[in-house]
């Protein structure tokens, strides 16, 4: 596996929950996977995580591995080459990674290009005349042109993995495909995985292969593209649909009630439950596991096929099935200890197993 968190949690001193909690995803080698969630869910801390960057001070537990390297532990020059040469960051702004007095040019080379490379690369993003191109400076290009730039800067050394964070949402929409397209180009012909993050579910289900549904610092639900629009099955997805606009739908919006929680917010049960329609008394005290529908086998055991009926039809949610089945022991867990100690990262268990804390500095 290219990326693989497992059960990654984060903690800063000074807030009452994680960042992070539990986190577990993978992007395959030549995968697009989709992240998304609202603004304070996560998705970023997790991007950078791949990056070997935590929060200055964090505490965290699990792992985080690219390409089977463990890149949490990793220091000094190994951390430097990680960074350089194995993954790359794609940021919203391009003006935050380009030095406004550098020449394009210099910042390819800076990234391994070379300079004939240089040119090729911004002819592969798009750019007009890359010859003159390689010789301006970031101010006399705009926006849409800079984040190509930044695009093949995130190439020049053929990285394996590209985290992409919210890379396309400050752009017009034709320019928003065309980047769509050059990402998914670079992915196919270097067989990098992509880490795709955005707000917009209805985008990462259109370009994506498979989507992780993130609130609170928690995933919530993982599924391919296709089922996750078809048949979203966490309450918290569904709401996400039915409050993004989509082109010719004339379905009125609905927003998702209230706010998403802070990080001086605790919870005894589901972080999403106050919010959520159809919440019952156990959503106060259990805490649902994440939505792996394909994974974990709940469509063989009755929840609706890839593509079928919506789970609206069908009358329940997932995380409600999900519900059914804590009672044999399978599924979710008791909060009580976090609960009664005021929620506590250190007390917190994970399948009853404590977390090794580890100090990130
Ligand atoms: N260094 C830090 N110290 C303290 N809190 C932090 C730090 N970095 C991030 N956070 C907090 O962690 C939470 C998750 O942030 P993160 O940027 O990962 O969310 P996000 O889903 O990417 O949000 P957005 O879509 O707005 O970028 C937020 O509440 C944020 O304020």
């Amino acid at each position: 596996m290219l990326l693989s968190l497992e059960d990654l949690t984060v903690q800063v001193p000074g807030t009452a929950r994680p960042l992070l909690d539990s986190v577990t995803l993978t992007v395959a080698e030549g995968e697009v996977v989709g992240l998304v969630g609202e603004s304070g869910s996560g998705k970023s801390t997790t991007a950078k995580a791949a990056l070997g960057l935590l929060p200055a001070g964090a505490d965290f537990a699990g792992s985080v591995r690219v390409d089977g390297t463990d890149v949490l532990g990793l220091r000094g020059e190994a951390l430097r080459a990680h960074r350089a040469d194995t993954v790359a960051m794609i940021h919203q702004d391009p003006r935050a990674t380009l030095n406004p007095v550098r020449r394009i040019g210099d910042f390819l080379v800076e990234r391994g290009a070379t300079k004939e490379r240089a040119v090729e690369l911004l002819a592969a993003v798009g750019l007009s005349d890359p010859e003159q191109r390689v010789r301006q400076r970031p101010h006399e290009l705009s926006g849409g042109m800079l984040q190509r730039v930044v695009i093949a800067g995130a190439l020049a050394a053929r990285p394996r993995l590209l985290l992409a964070d919210e890379a396309t949402s400050a752009l017009d929409v034709t320019t928003q495909a065309e980047i769509l397209a050059q990402l998914r180009t670079a992915r196919e012909e270097q067989g990098a995985g992509l880490l795709f993050i955005t707000h917009d579910l209805h985008l990462a289900a259109a370009y994506c292969d498979r989507v992780y549904v993130m609130y609170a610092g928690r995933v919530v639900e993982e599924r391919s593209a296709r089922a996750l629009f078809t048949t979203p099955a966490h309450p918290y997805t569904r709401g996400l649909l039915t409050c993004t606009p989509t082109l010719g739908d004339s379905q009125p919006l609905t927003p998702i009630p209230g706010r998403p929680p802070s990080l001086s917010d605790t919870f005894a049960g589901c972080p999403f439950a106050p919010r959520c329609g159809e919440a019952e008394e156990e959503c106060d005290t259990w805490l649902p596991e994440p939505v792996f529908l394909e994974e974990r086998g709940l469509l063989e055991a009755g929840a609706p096929s890839e593509g079928g009926a919506p789970l609206e039809e069908g009358g329940m949610a997932a995380c409600r099935r999900v519900v059914g089945r804590r009672s044999a022991g399978r599924w979710g867990s008791p909060r009580s200890s976090e609960a009664e100690s005021g929620g506590g990262w250190a007390q917190r268990t994970t399948a009853g197993q404590p977390k090794d804390k580890v100090s990130h500095k």
